[in-house]
């Protein structure tokens, strides 16, 4: 049994945690240690990472922070610049995705993958409202390993909300989140392990 279903346990109910023009909802763990222990191993061994490359202030750079993305069908997606082509679900990426789906009461067509060997990466300020995905769709992101904090930020007003991800746990941004408010995850200098964040995401396909 999962804890902290969204919508099959009633007596739960999850706090929006931003405080206007946007929803977003922490789940808390939604795998026990041992799973996303289990998890965690199979996203780094077998997952197909490749470094990220994105332009900033106009020239190119290559990130630290690999990055994988599966989707339903080989669809073409622009990120940060470039297309790359969705791979096919490996077995056990479905089945994350579909207890994502379980705890979320939502949907997921498609996952950007993200691997963060250590605080020295991190993600800058940034919305995901790329023409690809589905308008105010949701995004359902469970973190594996190393805990980080994860930050919003008003577009206007610069307000700012924060929370720490547990291993094991699932973030859910929604409704307008991204056309209101950036997110990142700040570079860190304390001793974390390696994270990975799946990212399942609603695509126009
Ligand atoms: O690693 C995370 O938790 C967030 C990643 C993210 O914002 C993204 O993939 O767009
Ligand atoms: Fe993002």
């Amino acid at each position: 049994m999962m804890h902290n279903d969204l919508f099959e346990n009633k007596d739960l109910k999850l706090i929006n945690l931003l405080p206007q023009e946007g929803e977003v909802y922490y789940c808390g763990n939604i795998l026990d240690t041992v799973t996303a222990d289990l998890y965690l191993a199979q996203c780094i061994d077998s997952l197909n990472w490749e470094s990220d490359r994105a332009f900033i202030y106009g020239k190119e750079i290559i990130t630290k922070r690999k990055v994988a993305w599966y989707a339903d069908k080989p669809v073409p997606y622009k990120y940060s610049g470039h297309t790359k082509v969705a791979l096919i679900w490996p077995d056990f990426l479905q089945e994350i995705k579909q207890r994502v789906e379980h705890s979320s009461g939502e949907l997921f067509n498609s996952c950007l993958c993200n691997f963060y060997s250590s605080g020295d990466e991190g993600m800058s300020w940034h919305s995901d409202g790329e023409k690809e995905l589905i308008d105010n769709g949701a995004i359902g992101a469970l973190t594996l390993g190393g805990e980080r904090r994860f930050s919003f930020k008003h577009k206007k007003s610069g307000e700012r909300v924060s929370l720490n991800l547990a291993h094991g746990s699932l973030l859910i941004m929604k409704s307008t989140t991204q056309k209101n408010w950036l997110h990142s995850l700040p570079k860190t200098k304390k001793n974390v392990g390696p994270r990975v964040s799946l990212t399942f995401r609603q695509m126009r396909m």
